[in-house]
């Protein structure tokens, strides 16, 4: 049996989809994902995305990097299962029950509570999320976020400059992040706008982040820095970020496919039997 999958993106943030919610696939493990994303021998992506039925929501999303790491939020895939849905949807995922809805300016999804406390981000020992006392070089005094997933946000005056492909791995593995983490580098450019690189935890740097966009959003908000609503320029394109009064985190951008195809899953040594529905 062939498996079926689609390829879409958000702003360049590129995923693997494969859907389970009404036919059972074979198990998807950490190897497969790995194979699968490989650009030169797999299809290529900087994340897969597997659906799978739902008790919570109108179905689960889960998420693998590049790398195999199974994780718990990614914003770009969210925004683009919304799209693959087609209506507004609930989206269960490790790091919680999210909300996807077509807007006007492509598709909108409330992303829940940003989390501050250094156990909850988290980190190795107990600080200051807010101001972190650590540095890498040019970065330092960091604030950390988790958004369903974690963090590290440096105000730099051009992330252009900053050499993520040096600094980015050794952030993300240093020790002091248990689980890893997400690096984002960030200018304000104004009380609504942000430019923003972010090297990610399993992927490298990418053209875009959904909840990079969003924890840096929400560590500007909290240093006083820009105002509740704002947009945020990644490499491949803008997102639009608002913290509501209520503390929900809401994030607005487009979401597109790229193509349709299938894939013979002995070729990447996935196992016979059934995931899903
Ligand atoms: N590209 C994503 C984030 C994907 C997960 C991240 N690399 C992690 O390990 O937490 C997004 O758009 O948010």
């Amino acid at each position: 049996m062939r498996i079926e999958f689609t390829k879409m993106h958000g702003l360049g943030n590129d995923f693997i989809v494969l859907d389970a919610r009404e036919r059972a696939l074979p198990p998807i493990d950490s190897a497969a994902a790995t194979a699968l994303a490989d650009r030169h021998t797999g299809i290529g992506c900087d994340q897969l995305i597997l659906l799978e039925p739902s008790t919570e929501g109108d179905f689960r999303m889960r998420i693998f990097n590049a790398d195999g790491s199974e994780v718990e939020a990614c914003g770009n895939a969210t925004r683009a299962v919304g799209l693959l849905h087609g209506r507004p949807a609930r989206i269960e995922t490790l790091g919680g029950l999210l909300h996807a809805s077509p807007s006007d300016n492509g598709i909108s999804v409330e992303m829940g509570k940003p989390r501050f406390d250094w156990d909850r981000i988290p980190l190795a020992y107990a600080m200051d999320t807010h101001s972190m006392p650590v540095g890498w070089d040019e970065l330092t005094d960091p604030i950390a976020v988790n958004v369903g997933n974690p963090h590290v946000i440096f105000f730099v005056a051009d992330p252009y400059a900053v050499d993520m492909d040096r600094l980015g791995p050794l952030i993300e593995t240093d020790p002091l992040f248990p689980e890893r983490i997400n690096v984002n580098v960030a200018a304000v450019t104004a009380r609504d706008a942000m430019t923003l690189r972010v090297w990610e935890r399993g992927a490298g740097l990418t053209r875009a982040c959904g909840t990079g966009a969003c924890a840096t959003a929400i560590g500007a908000m909290k240093r006083g820095l820009v105002d509740r609503r704002v947009t945020v320029t990644l490499p491949g394109g803008p997102l639009v970020i608002e913290w509501r009064e209520d503390s929900e985190i809401v994030m607005t951008g487009p979401a597109t496919e790229s193509f349709r195809g299938s894939f013979d899953p002995a070729d990447y040594g996935m196992p016979a039997g059934g995931t899903g529905a």
